[in-house]
């Protein structure tokens, strides 16, 4: 599969009147046409800046970030975040109207050709019988799919979800990956998703970037292209968890953290 994304060197920063909070420091990674790209690691080692910034959200203090060669330099349609929970769905506009919106407030597309393009991704996404129904009607798999069909309505390159089941009871989230998870066999989208849940990583992604605790450097780049639900339990699975948890959880052994005070 060609690169798609490429991340090189990125050093993230906040600078705040009397600290400099370094998230992630000097991270290489490169996600590829149709990865599930996990990012994975402890609280606070800079999962979320690291989306925020693939985002165009945030400029990197040192380091790249290029989407099929070109330089991220804010926002764009390219990438398209899905939020938690869904939230992002509005209430009052139904599925339809709902994936319609982004297309139209852009103005990327239009008119017949932004009809065409939901009522198809509607289809693929197999919500066609709800197009016409209200968000709080919908099971929380079937909100996923909506907001996963306005999202892909604007033919990102890339979708972006930062922990979009964190909040979920246990049942509940396994029913979630499983709906991700058969909804991109269905479309093959390309995934850049945020958890610091060993096994959800495992079970979500084809890909694992494990990053140290804070600030976020690699740890190492994992393949879970072959682990998924159904091999949940086995040694496979098992073996790849212990590796995550040893990775995670060993002592840091190269420079010390980075964060440092600086002066006003
Ligand atoms: N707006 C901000 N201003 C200053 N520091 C911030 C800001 N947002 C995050 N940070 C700091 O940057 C570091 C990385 O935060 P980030 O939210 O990216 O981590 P994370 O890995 O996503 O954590 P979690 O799993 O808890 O969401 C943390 O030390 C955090 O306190």
């Amino acid at each position: 599969m060609p690169r798609l994304l490429e991340v090189e060197g990125l050093t993230l920063q906040y600078k705040t009147p009397n600290h400099l909070v370094t998230a992630t420091y000097r991270v290489d990674c490169a996600v590829h046409e149709q990865d599930r790209y996990v990012i994975l690691g402890p609280s606070g080692c800079g999962k979320s800046t690291m989306l925020k910034a693939v985002g165009g959200f945030m400029t990197p203090e040192e380091g790249h970030i290029r989407l099929r060669g070109r330089e991220v330099s804010g926002p764009g349609p390219d990438r398209m975040m899905v939020f938690q929970e869904f939230e992002q769905l509005m209430p009052w506009k139904t599925v339809l109207e709902n994936v319609l919106f982004p297309m139209r407030i852009s103005g990327r597309f239009k008119g017949k050709d932004a009809m065409d393009r939901a009522l198809s991704i509607i289809d693929k996404v197999k919500l066609t019988k709800f197009r016409d129904v209200y968000p709080h009607m919908l099971s929380g798999g079937m909100k996923m799919r909506v907001a996963i069909a306005r999202a892909m309505a604007m033919e990102p390159d890339i979708l972006l979800m930062d922990e979009p089941f964190a909040a979920l009871d246990a049942l509940t989230r396994r029913k979630m990956q499983d709906e991700l998870l058969q909804l991109w066999e269905q479309v093959r989208f390309t995934l850049m998703f945020v958890t610091h849940s060993i096994e959800e990583a495992i079970i979500v992604g084809s890909r694992i970037l494990v990053l140290s605790p804070h600030p976020g450097r690699v740890r190492a780049e994992l393949d879970a292209s072959q682990l998924g639900f159904d091999t949940v339990g086995t040694p496979a699975f098992g073996a790849l968890s212990d590796k995550i948890h040893n990775l995670l959880f060993e002592h840091e052994l190269g420079p010390q953290r980075q964060e440092e005070d600086a002066q006003a």
